[in-house]
């Protein structure tokens, strides 16, 4: 098939674990005999440090006419001044919002290789398998924002359709899975939560096979570490389904291992690590790209319908988990490069790929 790939590296490590999960879907258009293109746009910092904007009006056309798009991450410290008239974040949000992909899918699962790793010394730490399915495009992210002097104040808003469109989503996820649903919310203290949990409640009964179960957010981040294996679907707003996934990301053993990929009601979607621009590590060449490279496996099975194809990336992925080279956020001494390099071997013989039930970090 011959399909056309808007990526936007943007920031920090973005470049570099971008690059690697070209480097994949470049591989997998070699061995399946694909034509994929690629189309490389400014996001973020580099944006405005080109542009003076963080996501120019022609890069947005470029990905609305693209098939997928492929982000690295944006932001850093040098353009974190807080009086600066431009942020790089910016730019990632406007993005999000005229893509409209709502539904951030953001799977986690943990390796066996890799329990080792995890704050949780627990034998269903291998049970572990959850969906995130995070609200995107509305919430605090998106709301009125005001400053004087000396106060601030963040609008939270959801409307009801923003609510349903998503919920739905995950009543959907549910089905394909164990038919369990966790709406994480805060209906004891916030108007937004109450009118999430509400609806939450009303769709649920066109749901009837699915398990519903409404917890409190700050209950679920305990909840998180202390039973991580009692989850299915989760879904939740903004703000909470960004932080929870980072707190998630801790079970796996790094924020390095999570992909996502972000839907709407169309075909293409918005692809991207979890993690942010890593400024700490940035430009070393050691950041992992796994996180990258699985979200380059969500997109070839969700906006190019490539199942086969998304599958070979995860087992190979799953392989070099299991045998290394890791890199060091896992505890190993590996750069990125030769992750790349470990998981191209390993996509080019699959034979010897085991697949356990890890399959990447699937959605
Ligand atoms: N989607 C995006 O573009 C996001 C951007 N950001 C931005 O990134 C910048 C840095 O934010 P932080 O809070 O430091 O979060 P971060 O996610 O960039 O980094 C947190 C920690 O995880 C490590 N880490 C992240 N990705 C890694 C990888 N691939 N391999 C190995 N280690 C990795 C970092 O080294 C750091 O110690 C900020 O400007 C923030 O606004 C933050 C989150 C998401
Ligand atoms: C706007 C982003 C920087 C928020 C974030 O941390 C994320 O989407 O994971
Ligand atoms: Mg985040």
């Amino acid at each position: 098939m011959k399909a056309h790939i808007v990526t936007l590296p943007g920031d920090g490590v973005g470049p570099e674990v971008t690059a690697a999960a070209v480097a994949v879907l470049k591989a997998v258009a070699a061995r399946y005999e694909h034509v994929f293109d690629f189309d490389e746009q400014l996001i973020g910092g580099a944006a405005i440090d080109a542009c003076g904007e963080p996501l120019r009006a022609a890069s947005l056309v470029a990905c609305r006419c693209a098939d997928a798009v492929l982000l690295g991450a944006v932001g850093g410290p040098k353009w974190s001044d807080p009086n600066a008239p431009v942020r790089p974040e910016q730019g990632l949000l406007a993005l999000r919002a005229a893509l409209g992909v709502y539904a951030n899918l953001r799977p986690l699962q943990v390796h066996p290789a890799l329990a080792n790793l995890s704050p949780l010394k627990n034998e269903r730490l291998h049970d572990v398998d959850v969906l995130f399915v995070r609200e995107l495009t509305g919430g605090m992210y998106f709301g009125t924002r005001t400053r004087s002097d000396d106060a601030a104040t963040d609008e939270c808003k959801y409307t009801v359709t923003e609510i349903e469109r998503v919920v739905r989503r995950a009543f959907e996820l549910a089905r394909g899975r164990r038919r369990q649903l966790t709406s994480v919310d805060k209906a004891n203290v916030l108007e937004t939560s109450r009118l999430w949990r509400s609806t939450v409640q009303r769709i649920a009964a066109d749901y009837p096979d699915v398990r519903v179960e409404h917890q409190l957010v700050d209950s679920m981040a305990m909840l998180l570490l202390t039973r991580p294996a009692s989850y299915d679907v989760v879904v939740t707003e903004n703000l909470f389904g960004d932080i929870l996934t980072d707190e998630a990301a801790a079970l796996a053993g790094s924020l390095g291992l999570l992909p996502s990929a972000s839907l709407g009601d169309g075909r293409r979607g918005l692809y991207e690590p979890i993690h942010g621009s890593a400024p700490d590590i940035a430009g070393q060449g050691v950041a992992n790209p796994v996180g990258a490279i699985l979200s380059a496996a969500l997109l070839l099975r969700h906006s190019l319908g490539l199942e086969a194809e998304a599958e070979a990336v995860e087992a190979a992925v799953d392989t070099v988990l299991r045998d290394g080279p890791h890199s060091r956020d896992l505890g190993g001494s590996a750069g990125t490069a030769a992750v790349l390099a470990a998981i191209l071997a390993a996509l080019d013989s699959p034979a010897a790929n085991t697949v356990t039930r890890f399959s990447g970090a699937r959605a």
